[in-house]
């Protein structure tokens, strides 16, 4: 592991700092200045808050022959809630980029990023070294971390914003002692430096209040040769999760598949979880096994990073997305409820080839102009999903293995 070291406390989350060693001090050389905001934007309220079940097509990528658009100019914010000057709160953003961040890096004095690719590879070149991401990989890059990211296609992913709290594995409870995500898998840069000059100036973009900001340097930030500390970048292949699930009967919440938390002061609940659907076997009897029918307290944010999506074999595409709010009803499509109402309940391989995530969050997620309007990939028409759902309830009938 040559790039990458292996951390055993990936989420240590109270106390943490890192010690950085530097050629030379990073202070800015002119002042900071407030610059486009792209489709930053924390303003949610603008447009508000949205009880409907809506789903996104995948958002479009910028062609490169048409606009040169880099991760920071192609980052847009699709909903959230809460507020970032009290620190308590999060935010889903997609970037949509086609070049690489050329002297110019990035980072954010409002919360941590988790970062998941959907389509194309990520070179983040961070102040504690390098990360080389790839679709079905995450990143974590905590609040005030300077990163700057290569692509090499038109590239696409997610983004969970957290305020005032560090992602962290979740408690495993009766689990014991391992399960989910292990420790052991998470991967942290080793350092790596440039001592680089940039006459024409190297500029940093800072996310502070919602807002960017910018300033340049006659030096390349990346120029720390070792450091120290529990306060790092960490990525993690969600192939290593290791699924936990129901083997007898019902369908488990899908907590069981949380990947990290970033909890909120309230016992036993998240400002934001990461969950994935990962690929695993269906085994539970007298059971629907697809997602339940459901309106729950929580806002539930979902992509796809490839494949199909157990409950919505159709619409629901990679690199786009869906938003339930609470307590707002959703569940499978007609389609997937007709084949699991009929479907012999043999042991079956699940979700091979895919990966499904969502967002959750116990806030009331609202939407921004950029998710309902601006990004043109609203998909009106998503209610029709469920409007051919059939009742087959038959007073009279048996499951086969109940005695008669
Ligand atoms: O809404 C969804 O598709 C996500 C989801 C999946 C599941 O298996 C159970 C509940 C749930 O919210
Ligand atoms: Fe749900």
């Amino acid at each position: 592991m040559s790039v990458l070291q292996r951390i055993l406390a990936a989420q240590a989350p109270c106390r943490k700092d890192s010690w950085l060693y530097r050629i030379l001090p990073s202070v800015s050389h002119k002042p900071f200045a407030s610059i486009d905001q792209g489709h930053i934007n924390h303003n949610w309220d603008e447009v508000g808050p949205d009880p409907n079940q809506l789903r996104w097509k995948p958002f479009e990528i910028p062609k490169a022959c048409q606009k040169k658009v880099d991760f920071v100019s192609g980052l847009h914010t699709l909903c959230g809630a809460g507020d970032i000057r009290s620190n308590n709160g999060l935010a889903v953003h997609i970037f949509l980029c086609n070049s690489s961040m050329e002297n110019r890096c990035f980072y954010n004095s409002d919360g941590d990023f988790l970062i998941v690719p959907q389509k194309g590879k990520l070179l983040i070149y961070t102040e504690f070294g390098k990360m080389f991401l790839q679709p079905n990989e995450i990143c974590v890059i905590q609040r005030g971390m300077r990163f700057s990211v290569d692509v090499f296609e038109e590239t696409r992913g997610y983004i969970l914003e957290v305020y005032g709290v560090h992602f962290e594995l979740p408690d495993l409870g009766p689990i014991g002692a391992n399960g989910l995500a292990n420790p052991r898998d998470f991967l942290i840069p080793v350092a790596w430096y440039e001592d680089r000059q940039v006459p024409g100036g190297f500029t940093v973009i800072n996310k502070y209040q919602g807002k960017l900001f910018a300033s340049k340097q006659d030096v390349s930030p990346f120029n720390v040769v070792a450091w120290h500390g529990n306060y790092t970048p960490y990525k993690y292949n969600l192939e290593n999760f290791m699924v936990i699930n129901a083997v007898a009967f019902d369908h488990a919440d899908p907590s069981i598949f949380t990947v990290l938390t970033a909890k909120s002061l309230r016992p036993g609940v998240a400002i934001a979880d990461f969950v994935i659907f990962p690929p695993r076997w269906g085994v539970a009897d007298k059971t629907f096994r697809p997602p339940y029918y459901h309106r729950n307290c929580m806002s539930e944010f979902m992509g796809l990073i490839k494949g199909h999506y157990e409950a919505k074999q159709g619409g629901f595409l990679p690199g786009g997305g869906s938003l339930h709010s609470a307590m707002t009803p959703h569940g499978p499509d007609a389609d997937c409820f007709e084949k699991a109402s009929k479907a012999k309940l043999e042991p079956e391989r699940i979700a091979d080839g895919t990966m499904a995530f969502m967002f959750e969050s116990s806030l009331s997620l609202a939407v921004t102009k950029w998710g309902l309007k601006t990004c043109g990939c609203l998909d009106e028409d998503y209610y029709k999903c469920w409007e051919p759902l059939q009742a087959h309830f038959t007073p009279t009938s048996r499951s086969p293995t109940e005695p008669k």
